[in-house]
């Protein structure tokens, strides 16, 4: 009997096509993977691959558990992407760095980038001629050579946030975060930060909530964009997605109004908005990207420099050999009776200070596994064959306590960056990313670090809490309610404190 026999015409006519789309996907399957070469592959379940092994948040344990078992190379997938996992600077450099012509793109997320960003976001921009473009102004505007921009506001900030230490002890993570919001809404918007304004309460939300939404896993259209082609009244997560976008501007339209209305009477301090305000690009894209290349400047910049801060405390906290010798420099420099504050203009005769900054960035990566650049053509590298399309990520935390690339890499030991390239901020760790889509705000995120550690290391002692043991792999930096592990801070001496008490009640008083 044959198999087709007791079925009507079109019940043969749907068997038949649907044997044949079936073949094809075989062929199209089997043609592809005898084309393309992975690294080792992690075994995943169908569809969804490795999405639910990766845990949602400190990603690092789990890619350094992954390199031991898999190697220099390894391949996750999540969804329909494939990730190739890069554990050592040699193949980041070879690839992210030389090839970074091909290996700069983002990786296509419809809800993330698309819906909640109107697909406008820097971060998560695909590399295009709109990316390079106001790419090319951030560069312009953040450089170094523009430093008096920034420079005056993170003198102010750092002294509010010496008196908030002094004042405030226990609440030396409030003031953390404030001081990185007040720095990057000064050098973004000419304004100092309110930390328990609602208007900015409201801005700390949208950062959470595009963070959440990064998450691996955190929307199945990210994970299966094909999902995307649906019609769109079926797609039931884009009314959140739009809601979230409007939520964006809405508060990044409030703080461009305000400065208009500063500009306007005579008030304005110049300022990142400012300067962009007047660049072609400013008006060529549109009112949304206009608005979100401010705010994802407020975005990348703030969180990031001040669990960078945070995370330094906690070093001093654990190991006090790093922390006598800046010490020894900084009294030098200073005087050791609190003659005066560490300034900028030291930083020549302060290489030591310049290494714990470079140290800061390489001890605990804060994009533990790095953030992936999509490749944009296909590509060979020692026998692979990579397809367009694929992700490429830096395993942050795996290379920076890799025993082979880092002397005792669990050591917090500044001195490893005492050499000729201790003014270059960028080299010998991988904690602004590689290549073409390295951290545009590397400059302010490196100074924001140098003069905020510089005060605080002349001013406090930083002690552990008995019973308390600080764990700096597993503490959930990110996270802003509360502190991420126990410290005791104390003012150095009564000449400190009256320091601090002449600079930095003037820096508290001050507003614009
Ligand atoms: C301690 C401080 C900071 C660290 C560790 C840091 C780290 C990073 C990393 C890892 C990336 C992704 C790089 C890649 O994909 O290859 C990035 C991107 C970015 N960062 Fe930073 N950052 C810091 C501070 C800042 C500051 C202060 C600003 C702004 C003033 C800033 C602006 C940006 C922007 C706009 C991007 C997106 C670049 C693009 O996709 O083209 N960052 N940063």
């Amino acid at each position: 009997m044959g198999l087709l026999e007791g079925l009507s015409t079109w019940q043969i006519a749907v068997v038949t096509v649907l044997s044949i789309a079936l073949v094809q996907r075989f062929v199209a399957n089997y043609t592809w993977h005898k084309k393309y070469k992975f690294p080792n592959q992690i075994p995943g379940v169908p569809i969804f691959g490795n999405s639910f092994q990766i845990p949602p948040i400190q990603q690092g344990t789990w890619g350094q558990a992954q390199a031991k078992k898999y190697g220099e190379m390894y391949t996750c997938k999540f969804g329909v992407n494939n990730w190739v996992f890069l554990n050592s600077s040699r193949v980041v450099n070879d690839l992210m760095e030389k090839r970074s012509a091909i290996y700069s793109s983002r990786q296509n997320l419809p809800m993330a980038s698309g819906i909640m960003s109107g697909s406008c976001r820097i971060l998560l921009m695909p590399y295009s001629d709109r990316w390079r473009a106001i790419r090319k102004v951030m560069h312009t505007i953040l450089n170094t050579q523009n430093k008096q921009l920034f420079a005056p506001f993170q003198d102010l900030e750092s002294k509010h946030l010496l008196y908030d230490y002094l004042h405030n002890p226990d609440q030396w993570y409030v003031a953390n975060q404030r001081y990185a919001n007040s720095v990057i809404m000064s050098v973004v918007f000419g304004k100092r930060f309110e930390l328990n304004h609602p208007d900015t309460r409201e801005l700390l939300e949208t950062s959470t909530e595009i963070l959440q939404a990064l998450q691996p896993g955190a929307s199945l259209v990210d994970t299966l964009p094909i999902l995307n082609k649906l019609p769109t009244f079926l797609q039931w997560w884009r009314p959140r997605g739009l809601r979230a976008q409007e939520k964006c501007k809405k508060v990044y339209r409030r703080e461009v109004e305000d400065l208009k209305a500063r500009i306007e009477a005579g008030t304005a301090r110049d300022c990142y908005a400012l300067q962009y305000m007047k660049t072609p690009e400013a008006h060529k894209y549109g009112e949304t990207q206009f608005l979100f290349s401010l705010g994802s400047i407020m975005e990348a910049g703030s969180d990031t420099s001040r669990i960078a801060i945070s995370q330094v405390i906690a070093a001093a906290a654990l190991d006090k050999r790093w922390v006598n010798t800046l010490r020894s420099h900084l009294d030098l420099v200073c005087g050791s009776k609190a003659e005066r504050l560490p300034q900028f203009s030291d930083r020549p005769s302060l290489p030591y200070m310049s290494a714990v900054a470079k140290e800061a960035m390489r001890w605990r990566p804060m994009a533990q596994i790095g953030f992936p650049h999509m490749l944009i053509q296909d590509d060979e590298y020692e026998g692979y064959k990579f397809p367009a399309g694929t992700m490429f990520t830096w395993n942050a935390l795996t290379i920076a306590l890799n025993e082979e690339e880092f002397e005792d890499p669990m050591r917090f030991w500044p001195e490893r960056f005492m050499d000729e390239d201790v003014g270059n901020v960028l080299k010998g760790h991988l904690s602004f990313g590689p290549g073409r889509r390295q951290c545009s705000g590397y400059h302010v995120g490196d100074t924001n670090v140098w003069i905020a550690v510089a005060r605080l290391m002349y001013c406090f002692d930083f002690e552990p809490v008995e019973g308390k043991p600080i764990d700096t792999i597993h503490s959930n930096w990110l996270e802003y309610r509360h502190a991420p592990i126990a410290v005791t801070i104390k003012v150095r001496s009564p000449a400190h404190a009256a320091l601090i008490e002449r600079e930095g009640k003037a820096a508290v008083e001050t507003k614009y």
